[in-house]
């Protein structure tokens, strides 16, 4: 039996994890890296971060298995999407990483509408243009850091920087590159008349290639840091939630999965080009050959449970070291018996802006109903619920569309609990499922590496051979409409402060 590796660089750290060709988990080891604010409402990373995590991980997985590097028969890279990673002609990082959940380019997306028009640009693309995409980001990067944008010689997403340090090759993969705002969707390749546009050149971007074919092998040089064995295969790979939905058999139409990791995604499998004109949620390429997506992304979905939890919660976490129990599992026992609707508490997620379904770098958190009988733990499980009802209003965009699913599975750190799998439940009112393998984006481009190196016959007959159902949480009714009062409340917060949130915005801090 051989076995593959799937990487996730995510946005919390970096997951690699070796499966036999069951989908079995043979090791598996986690690295962690900073996220840095520069100003409120950026984001970036250090590519190097994602690089180093990437060479421990796979060194320990390796060490701890005690298999041979040589039975390993592929590679698959899934990474965060949209950040844009910019190189010299020697390939050395210019400038950090502008990640996904970055709001800096507002101007820039105005700027792209102009450039090739509305109607157009969703045409070609299926999206407007928006703020965390990755052409906003590399105008902004051209106007406001000509010094920097001179030197570039190369532009990847963040999975695709790591190809390149793994084989040297400068490439892409279609489902990731949907979300840059320049593919062409239903052709999956990029779009001349948007570059064209944008005055971009096509020769600054990676070669494009589809998920599960081979895009190079791991250099001596990477072989040497990572101790995979030189002439490895890897593929292309997939954005993280196109690899998740691999991971988690989303690759026939009628299926869809919840995550909530950093962010919050709602996806659902296409077999064709579906687009919400308003641009609520995006339409992407999947990991599937001749296959869509149609997918919705809240932006701070677990960053706000981690925000909390780091901001406030910092005994708990001491107290979790200290017994040897993750933070997050304590903190759950803390609120599971806290009442639905966090004794009349409801949170907006919005602490990096919004994207699904507002569209709004501008908007803040907001807790509404703050009351002086209310704890600590009313607020967390509060931030809990907001991001729920955030996921549900995305579920009701999908809806309103007509793309068909009938249960949904969920995965992400969040998917974890299964308290937050039971506020899903309640408030989508579907079950709601987990698979045994829970390693989404991992197991997902594993699979891939898997197709392009011959193990499978295709991604539908990978998921087949390696995913399996672990548990189903029912909705209950009677829980689902005492969340559904909430729910209506929390609808109605994003537009009563909508004009406050720009005025908010345009206050000039002050540097004290
Ligand atoms: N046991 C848990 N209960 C609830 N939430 C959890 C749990 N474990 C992790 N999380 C959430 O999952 C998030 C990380 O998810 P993950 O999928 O690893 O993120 P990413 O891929 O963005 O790095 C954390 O920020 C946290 O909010
Ligand atoms: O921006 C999106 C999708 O459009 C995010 O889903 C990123 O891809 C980051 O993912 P995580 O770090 O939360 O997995």
């Amino acid at each position: 039996m051989g076995y593959l590796i799937g990487i996730d660089v995510g946005t919390s750290g970096t997951k690699t994890v070796l499966f036999d060709e069951s989908g079995a988990v043979k090791a598996s080891a986690t690295a962690e890296y900073p996220l840095y604010q520069p100003q409120n409402g950026w984001a970036e990373q250090e590519p190097r971060d994602w690089w180093n995590a990437v060479c421990e991980t796979v060194a320990q997985i390796i060490g701890t298995s005690g298999i041979q590097a040589k039975e390993i028969r592929g590679v698959g890279i899934s990474g965060q999407m949209h950040g844009l990673v910019m190189l010299t002609k020697e390939g050395e990082v210019i400038r950090n990483a502008i990640l996904w959940c970055d709001g800096r380019t507002s101007e820039e997306c105005e700027e792209i509408t102009q450039a090739v028009g509305k109607e157009r640009l969703i045409e070609i693309t299926a999206n407007p243009a928006v703020t965390g995409f990755t052409a906003g980001k590399i105008l902004w990067v051209r106007k406001h850091e000509p010094q920097n944008y001179e030197r570039c010689a190369h532009i990847l997403l963040p999975k695709d920087y790591i190809r390149y340090m793994l084989t040297g090759e400068y490439a892409t993969e279609v489902s990731d590159a949907s979300g840059m705002n320049m593919l062409d969707i239903t052709k999956r390749k990029w779009s001349e008349e948007i570059l064209d546009k944008l005055e971009i050149d096509s020769a600054i971007l990676g070669r494009m290639y589809e998920s599960c074919e081979i895009t190079g092998t791991v250099s001596e040089q990477a072989a040497r840091l990572t101790g995979l064995a030189p002439g490895t295969l890897v593929v292309g790979g997939a954005g993280d939630n196109a690899a998740a939905a691999v991971g988690t058999g989303v690759v026939r139409e009628g299926k869809a999965f919840t995550t909530i990791g950093t962010s919050g995604v709602i996806f659902a499998h296409s077999n064709r080009v579906t687009i919400d004109k308003a641009g609520r949620v995006h339409t992407f390429c999947a990991a599937v050959p001749d296959a869509w997506a149609v997918m919705s992304c809240t932006l701070a979905a677990g960053f706000s449970l981690k925000w909390y939890r780091d901001t406030f919660c910092t005994a708990e976490i001491e107290v979790a070291q200290g017994i040897g129990v993750d933070s997050y599992l304590l903190l759950n026992e803390q609120i599971a018996r806290l009442p639905i609707g966090s004794d009349k508490l409801v949170f907006a997620p919005y602490l990096m802006g919004e994207r699904s379904p507002l569209l709004d770098e501008n908007a803040r958190g907001v807790f509404f109903g703050l009351s002086a009988r209310h704890t600590k733990y009313h607020l967390l499980r509060a931030v809990m619920e907001g991001v729920t009802f955030s996921q549900r209003q995305c579920y009701d965009v999908l809806r309103e569309m007509g793309v068909p699913f009938t249960q949904m599975l969920a995965t992400g750190g969040g998917g974890k609990s299964p308290l937050w799998r039971q506020m899903l439940a309640d408030v989508y009112g579907c079950p709601v499922i987990t698979l045994k393998a829970q390693e989404g984006p991992a197991l997902g481009v594993a699979v891939l590496a898997g197709v392009g190196a011959g193990v499978y016959a295709s991604v539908e007959e990978g998921c087949e051979a390696v995913i399996q159902v672990d548990t189903e949480q029912r909705p209950d009714t009677a829980c689902s409409a005492e969340y559904e009062k909430y729910y209506r409340l929390y609808q109605k917060i994003y537009p009563a402060l909508k004009e406050q949130f720009q005025q908010l915005a345009e206050i000039e801090c002050e540097k004290i």
